[in-house]
């Protein structure tokens, strides 16, 4: 015989009762920390410490709640208490609404101080001029591949990587009045999502004019205007710009992600620590000469460190010169990563480092 609703709802409040009282408790200890941390002029922010928080209680996880539940709750709990000793302000590719955006709250929790931007390039600039203490940029995503822009200023400006997240990138079409396709002669969409749902508009939509513009969010904000006009984006713009949904997940690849990274000043925060589960990203140019790329990967193979990414983008030397991004799996405190990394750079025309991080969702 089953409780009945009212009898499980009273312990329901008073468990939450409970939870309140520990979540108080935890706060107060993070307070604690912010003042220890003010004191000796530390940063507020410790993403190695964040994730073995999260790894630990997920290991430790008797059920029924999942572990990705757990890692949801526990990062808006971290916020919270990272936000109550100090606000961190973290800027991304705007307005409201953006996958960016997203892929901030996801890895930061919902307790910061938005900086919307423009563009990706503004998004560095306030960074590294300290109006924001951390950015939120895409670097790569599994349809369309790199995001050039990025990997570009990487390579220019002083900032380093101190996180990393990946979003699932469900792209809808949205539209004033209506959620029919019938009358759309305009979509409105940022490139990189005009191409990832090339298949389904050219089947779809293939008389209507495609144009590119800033942003998602900033399709979605002009769709609010014409009744024609359609935008690509997430279901929170369809929400923000008072949009109906046309048709949901229009992306051709069902599983299509972007890959974010989290960026700042050296000074804001030196490279983490090793949590447990870390990735070294690299930019490097070894000399124009043949097997050069072979010769590069072999301390690799030597000290027995995994590759999990190699790009590479033109060095614009007009001599068929490429720069090389590389993500090596572990953590320059680990002696085969270390020894790795030291016999590469002494192979390597340019070689730098662009940051060490606890490996994302
Ligand atoms: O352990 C710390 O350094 C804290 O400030 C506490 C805490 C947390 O809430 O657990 C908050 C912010 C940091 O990013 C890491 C962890």
């Amino acid at each position: 015989m089953p409780k009945p609703l009212s009898e499980l709802r009273t312990a329901i409040d008073q468990v939450d009762r409970e939870l309140l009282a520990l979540l108080n408790r935890r706060a107060a200890l993070a307070n604690e920390v912010g003042e220890l941390k003010r004191a000796e002029g530390s940063p507020v922010f410790r993403p190695e410490r964040e994730a073995q928080v999260i790894n630990g209680l997920q290991t430790a996880n008797p059920g029924p709640l999942k572990d990705n539940n757990i890692a949801h709750i526990w990062r808006e709990i971290m916020s919270a208490c990272r936000a109550l000793e100090a606000p961190q302000r973290v800027a991304f590719l705007g307005p409201s609404g953006t996958f960016s955006e997203q892929a901030a709250l996801q890895f930061f929790g919902a307790s910061i101080e938005k900086i919307p931007c423009v563009s990706i390039d503004e998004v560095f600039r306030a960074t590294a001029a300290g109006t924001a203490e951390y950015g939120v940029v895409p670097v790569e995503n599994s349809t369309e591949g790199v995001i050039a822009r990025s990997l570009d200023l990487f390579l220019s400006t002083p900032l380093h990587i101190v996180g990393e997240s990946s979003l699932l990138v469900r792209h809808n079409l949205l539209r004033k009045d209506n959620a029919s396709l019938q009358g759309i002669e305009v979509v409105l969409a940022h490139p990189q999502a005009l191409a990832q749902c090339q298949g389904w508009l050219g089947t779809h939509l293939p008389d209507a004019e495609r144009r590119a513009v800033s942003s998602n969010a900033e399709g979605a904000r002009l769709a609010a205007t014409h009744p024609n006009w359609a935008g690509i984006a997430s279901d929170r713009a369809a929400t923000e710009f008072g949009l109906h949904i046309a048709a949901h997940a229009i992306q051709d690849d069902a599983f299509n992600r972007t890959r974010f990274a989290v960026i700042c000043l050296p000074q804001t925060l030196a490279a983490p620590e090793a949590s447990g589960k870390d990735c070294v990203s690299l930019i490097v140019s070894v000399p124009n000469r043949p097997g050069a790329v072979h010769d590069m990967l072999v301390p690799l193979k030597k000290h027995g460190v995994s590759m999990t990414r190699f790009e590479s983008r033109p060095a614009r030397s007009g001599q068929w010169e490429y720069f090389f991004y590389i993500d090596l799996q572990g953590h320059p405190a680990q002696p085969q990563v270390a020894a790795a990394l030291k016999d590469l750079q002494a192979l390597c025309a340019f070689y730098k480092v662009l940051g060490t991080y606890p490996v994302g969702e």
